[in-house]
C-alpha cells in the first residue's frame, strides 16, 4: 500500500513538492526521489497523517493561551513548528495577530505594517518561497520592518512606545532574502495562509535563538529526528525516544552490540532502539528494498549501527566464541552421554585370502555357538550373525570371500572392531592377504590372525608368524603384539581359544556404546525380498532401535515395520552391535551406508529426498561442466562411438553381490569392445526387464537370482538374452565371451596336412605331381600352396587327388597319391604341398 507524494500533499493542502522535501527530510522517501508522482508507503503516510492531526489539535489546543502573544508584538509569528522543524502558523494564529497587529497600530500611532498583502486573497498555500518570475504575486510574507513603503499612513498611535526596537535582528536578517526568491521560507509572516501551515523552512543562519523559547507553547510534539541546524532540538519538543537514542551517542562513545547473522530487520532495530520503520526508511535508501523479516547485509548493518552510534559485532557460527562453546556443548553432551554408556559385543569380520578358509572359519564358529547351547533357530544368511559364548555376545559380519566383494569388505572393516586375518598355514600371505590387512589397517581396527589349515600337510606356522614380522604384525611370542592362533577350521581345532581372543581384544578395546540414544548404525547389505519388499542387514551402533522408528539413510527411508534377527525370529528391538534385518525400506540402501533414526517417518522422507536432490544435482552439475578435450582424446572418443559396446541389465541376490559383479565387469578391460550396464539391481529378473533388455539392446545377467515367471518365453519373443551365474568367475568369462562375439572374428590358418612331390608325370593336358602325404591328409578341393625351400610358387585349392588312376578325396599320411593344383604345372620334385583350412575364430578382445 502506498500513496503519491502529490495526493498526500494535497489532503494537507501542500504543494506537492513541499510535501516531497518534507518526506525527504524524515527520510520517509530516498533522497534520490525526484518526482511528487512518486509513492510513499503506506507506513509513513500515517505517519505524516498523525503528525499533522496532532499538530491541528495542539494548535487548537494553544489558542486560549494565546493573549501573551499580544503582549509580545515583536514576536508577530506565534509559532507552530512544521512537521520538519520549521515554523508555521495556524489560522487562529493570524486572526489573533491581525487583531493583535491592530491594537498595536492604534497604540503606536506608527505606521505600521501594510494590510495590503493581508487582503490579497488567494489563500497562499505553504509556501514562503516566492518565484523570482514573479516577484508581483502575492506573498505570505510581510516585511515588518520595512513597513512605510507600502502602507497607508495610520493614525499614531497615542500611548504607544515605539515599536519597533524589540525585533530581533535575526528577522531583519531573515526577511532580507525575501526578495530573493529561492532560498526564503522566512519565519515572519503576518498575513496569513488560512489553513494550517505552509512549510516554511528557516535557513540555518537565519533562525535565530531567541525564537525558541516561543516555539514550545504552540507545539505539538513533532517526532522528528535531525535537530535543525542553528535551532536548539531540545527546547523546541522533546524527542521521541527511539529518534533520540542513535543521535544521542557522542562520537567515541560507541556501545557495542552482538548479534549473531542472520541479521533481520525486526532484531536489528530493537538492538539499535530504533523502530522498524525507521530502519527499513534508512536501509531503503541505502538502496535495496528491505523489510521487516529482510536479511540486512552485514557490512550494511554495521554502517547503520555505526550510524546510530553503535559498534556492530557479529558472531558467526565457527568462529572461535562459537565453536569454544559447540565443543563445551558437545562435551557437556559426551558427559551427560558417558554416564548411559554400557559394555556392548565386538562387531569382528574375517578378512583373508580366496580358499584360505574364511567361510569354514565362520562355519566352524558359528558350530561352536550352536554346540554351545544357542540350538533351535535356523540360522538365515543376512550378511551378519552373533553368537554367544560363555555368556558374551559377538557379532561376526559374514563377508563373501571373492576378491570382487573387497569394496564390501573395505566397508566392513570400517564397520568392526575386530578383523580376523585367516592366513593359510600352507600358503601363507597371499596378495588379497595384504590387501585385507591394508583394509583393516586403514580402519585402524584391532587385528587378530587366524593361521588356518594347520591340519594340512605343508601347514608352517612359523614361515607365516616370519611373514607377519615382515609386515610390521609380529606375532606376541615374537615379541610382537598381534594375537595369533593356530586353528584348523574344517575339523573345529582352536577356535575356542580363537573366540576367548576375540574377546580378550575385546577387553582391551573397552567397547561401550550408549543404549538410550537415537538409534544410528551401519547397513551391511541390502536386497529386495518378493512380498516383503527392500530389506536390509543393518547392524546398530549407538542406541536402541525398535519397530516403528523412522530411519533415513542416505537417498533411502524407512519406517521400520519388523527387524529380525539371525535366527529369523522376530524382534521388537535391537541393542548396540546387534545385526538385524529391517522391513519398510523405501529402496535399497547401499552397503556400508549409515543410517539414523530421525524423529518421525516424515522427517526421514524430507531428508531422504533431499539427498536424492543433492544427488541429482551433483549429477547435473558433473554432466554440464564443460571439460577440456584434446584432439587425441577427441579422435579416442570418436573410436569409442564406433566402438562395439556390450549393454547389460544385471539382476542379483544382494546389494553387496550386485557391486561384486560390477567390480568384476569394471575389471574386464577391452580396447575394442565396451561394456554399459544399463542397470545392476537387486531383485528377481523380471518381464520388465526382459522389456527394459530389448528396448535398449541390452542382454539381462542374473547373479544369485531366478527367473519371474513368464520371463523365458517374453524374452524369446523379444529376442532377449537373459543368463542366471551363481559363480561368479564363470558370469565375468561369459561376459567375456559376449562382448567377443560382437567383433568379427579373427581369421585362423589350420594346416591339416602335407605332401612332397616325388616325381612330376606329364598328362594330356600338363603335368600332375606324383606325392606321398607327409603329414596329416590332404583332402580334395582344399587349399593348398607349393613351396620349394622357403619360397611360395602357387596357392590355389587342390582341383584332382588321385590314389593311383582313381579320383580319391582324402589321401592320409604315409601314402602316395597324385596332386594337381588347379591349373598350375611347374612341379618340381622336393616340392612341398601344404593343404590347410581357413576357420574363423572369435576375436580375441
Ligand atoms: N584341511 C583343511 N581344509 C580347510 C580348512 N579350512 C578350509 N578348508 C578348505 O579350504 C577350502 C576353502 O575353504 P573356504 O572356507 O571356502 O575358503 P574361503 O576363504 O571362504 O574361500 P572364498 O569364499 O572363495 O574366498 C575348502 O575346500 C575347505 O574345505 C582347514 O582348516 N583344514
Amino acid at each position: 500500500m502506498s500513496l503519491r507524494i502529490h495526493e498526500l500533499a494535497k489532503r494537507h493542502n501542500m504543494e506537492g513538492k513541499d510535501m516531497l522535501a518534507l518526506l525527504k527530510e524524515r527520510g520517509y522517501v530516498s533522497a534520490e526521489t525526484k518526482s511528487v508522482s512518486s509513492t510513499v508507503a503506506n507506513i509513513y503516510v500515517e505517519e505524516i497523517e498523525k503528525e499533522f492531526a496532532t499538530k491541528v489539535a495542539a494548535a487548537a489546543t494553544a489558542a486560549p493561551a494565546e493573549p501573551a502573544v499580544v503582549k509580545e508584538p515583536e514576536d508577530e509569528t506565534p509559532h507552530v513548528r512544521s512537521p520538519h522543524g520549521a515554523f508555521v502558523k495556524t489560522k487562529d494564529d493570524v486572526d489573533r495577530e491581525k487583531a493583535a497587529a491592530a491594537a498595536a497600530k492604534a497604540a503606536a500611532l506608527k505606521p505600521a505594517v501594510a494590510p495590503a498583502p493581508v487582503a490579497t486573497p488567494p489563500p497562499l498555500p505553504p509556501r514562503h518561497v516566492a518565484p523570482a518570475s514573479a516577484p508581483s504575486a502575492p506573498r505570505p510574507v510581510t516585511i515588518p520592518t520595512a513597513p512605510p513603503r507600502v502602507a497607508p499612513p495610520p493614525p499614531p498611535a497615542a500611548k504607544a512606545p515605539p515599536a519597533p526596537p524589540p525585533l530581533p535582528p535575526p528577522r531583519v536578517v531573515a526577511a532580507a532574502p525575501v526578495s530573493t526568491p529561492p532560498p526564503v521560507g522566512v519565519p515572519a509572516p503576518v498575513s496569513a495562509p488560512p489553513v494550517i501551515h505552509p512549510v516554511m523552512k528557516a535557513p540555518a543562519p537565519v533562525a535565530p535563538p531567541p525564537v525558541a523559547p516561543i516555539a514550545p507553547r504552540h507545539f505539538g510534539a513533532p517526532p522528528v529526528l535531525p535537530p535543525l541546524p542553528g535551532v536548539s532540538p531540545a527546547p523546541i519538543a522533546p524527542p521521541t525516544p527511539t529518534a533520540a537514542a542513535p543521535a544521542a551517542v557522542p562520537p567515541g562513545e560507541f556501545k557495542t552490540i552482538h548479534l549473531k547473522p542472520p541479521i533481520v530487520v525486526r532484531d536489528f532495530a530493537t538492538a539499535l532502539g530504533l523502530k522498524p520503520f525507521r530502519l527499513i526508511s534508512e536501509l531503503n535508501q541505502a538502496g535495496g528494498f528491505a523489510s521487516m523479516n529482510s536479511n540486512i547485509d552485514e557490512a550494511i548493518a554495521t554502517k547503520v549501527a555505526e550510524k546510530h552510534g553503535f559498534l556492530l559485532e557479529i558472531k558467526h557460527r565457527g568462529e572461535p566464541g562459537v565453536q569454544q562453546q559447540a565443543q563445551k556443548k558437545e562435551k557437556q553432551v559426551e558427559e551427560d552421554e558417558s554416564k548411559f554408556l554400557v559394555s556392548r559385543p565386538p562387531v569382528v569380520c574375517i578378512l583373508g585370502h580366496v580358499d584360505h578358509g574364511k567361510t569354514s572359519l565362520l562355519d566352524a564358529i558359528r558350530k561352536a555357538n550352536v554346540a554351545a547351547g544357542e540350538a533351535g533357530g535356523i540360522t538365515q544368511h543376512i550378511g551378519a550373525y552373533q553368537i554367544e559364548y560363555q555368556g558374551r555376545k559377538i557379532t561376526f559380519l559374514d563377508t563373501p570371500g571373492h576378491a570382487a566383494f573387497s569394496k564390501m569388505r573395505a566397508r566392513g572393516a570400517n564397520v568392526t572392531d575386530i578383523a580376523v586375518l585367516v592366513v593359510a598355514a600352507d600358503d601363507g600371505f597371499m596378495p588379497q592377504t595384504d590387501e585385507a590387512l591394508k583394509h583393516a589397517q586403514n580402519a585402524k581396527v584391532a587385528l587378530v590372525v587366524a593361521v588356518n589349515k594347520m591340519d594340512v600337510k605343508g601347514a608352517n606356522l612359523d614361515q607365516v608368524k616370519a611373514q607377519m614380522q615382515q609386515r610390521n604384525i609380529a606375532p606376541e611370542d615374537w615379541g610382537g603384539e598381534t594375537i595369533t592362533v593356530p586353528v584348523a577350521a574344517t575339523k573345529g581345532q582352536g577356535i575356542d581359544s580363537l573366540i576367548e581372543m576375540i574377546l580378550l581384544q575385546a577387553d582391551v578395546l573397552e567397547l561401550k556404546a550408549n543404549p538410550k540414544a537415537e538409534a544410528s548404525g551401519v547397513v551391511i547389505e541390502s536386497q529386495v525380498d518378493v512380498g516383503r519388499g527392500p530389506l536390509a542387514t543393518v547392524i546398530v551402533q549407538r542406541g536402541t532401535l525398535r519397530v516403528g522408528d523412522a530411519l533415513v539413510c542416505g537417498a533411502c527411508y524407512a519406517r521400520v515395520r519388523a527387524m529380525f534377527n539371525d535366527q529369523g525370529e522376530n524382534v521388537k528391538e535391537a541393542t548396540p552391535a546387534a545385526p538385524v534385518r529391517v522391513i519398510g525400506w523405501s529402496g535399497t540402501p547401499e552397503s556400508g551406508a549409515i543410517f539414523k533414526a530421525v524423529k518421525n517417518a516424515r522427517e526421514a522422507e524430507k531428508l531422504a529426498e533431499e539427498e536424492q536432490l543433492r544427488l541429482r544435482k551433483a549429477a547435473t552439475a558433473s554432466d554440464a561442466t564443460p571439460k577440456e578435450v584434446s584432439v587425441e582424446q577427441l579422435f579416442a572418443n570418436i573410436a569409442a562411438t564406433q566402438a562395439k559396446v556390450l549393454k547389460l541389465i544385471i539382476k542379483t541376490d544382494v546389494f553387496g553381490s550386485a557391486e561384486a559383479v560390477r567390480t568384476v565387469l569394471e575389471g574386464i578391460k577391452s580396447t575394442k569392445v565396451s561394456l554399459e550396464l544399463v542397470s545392476a539391481e537387486v531383485g528377481l529378473v523380471t518381464k520388465n526387464d526382459v522389456l527394459m533388455a530389448s528396448a535398449a539392446g541390452a542382454t539381462v545377467i542374473g547373479f544369485n537370482t531366478k527367473l519371474e515367471n513368464g520371463v523365458t518365453p517374453l524374452a524369446k519373443h523379444h529376442s532377449v538374452r537373459v543368463e542366471t551365474f551363481s559363480i561368479i568367475y564363470e558370469l565375468a568369462d561369459r561376459v567375456k565371451e559376449m562382448m567377443a562375439d560382437l567383433l568379427e572374428p579373427d581369421i585362423k590358418e589350420i594346416k591339416t596336412g602335407a605332401a612332397e612331390v616325388r616325381q612330376v608325370f606329364p598328362l594330356a593336358k600338363g603335368f600332375v605331381a606324383g606325392c606321398l602325404v607327409t603329414e596329416g591328409k590332404i583332402t580334395r578341393n582344399a587349399s593348398a600352396r607349393l613351396r620349394r625351400g622357403r619360397e611360395l610358387v602357387h596357392e590355389g585349392k587342390i582341383a584332382t587327388l588321385k590314389r593311383f588312376k582313381d579320383d580319391a578325396n582324402e589321401v592320409r599320411a604315409g601314402l602316395e597319391c597324385g596332386i594337381k593344383l588347379d591349373d598350375f604345372n611347374g612341379y618340381q620334385a622336393g616340392d612341398v604341398i601344404e593343404v590347410f583350412e581357413i576357420q574363423k575364430v572369435r576375436a580375441s578382445l
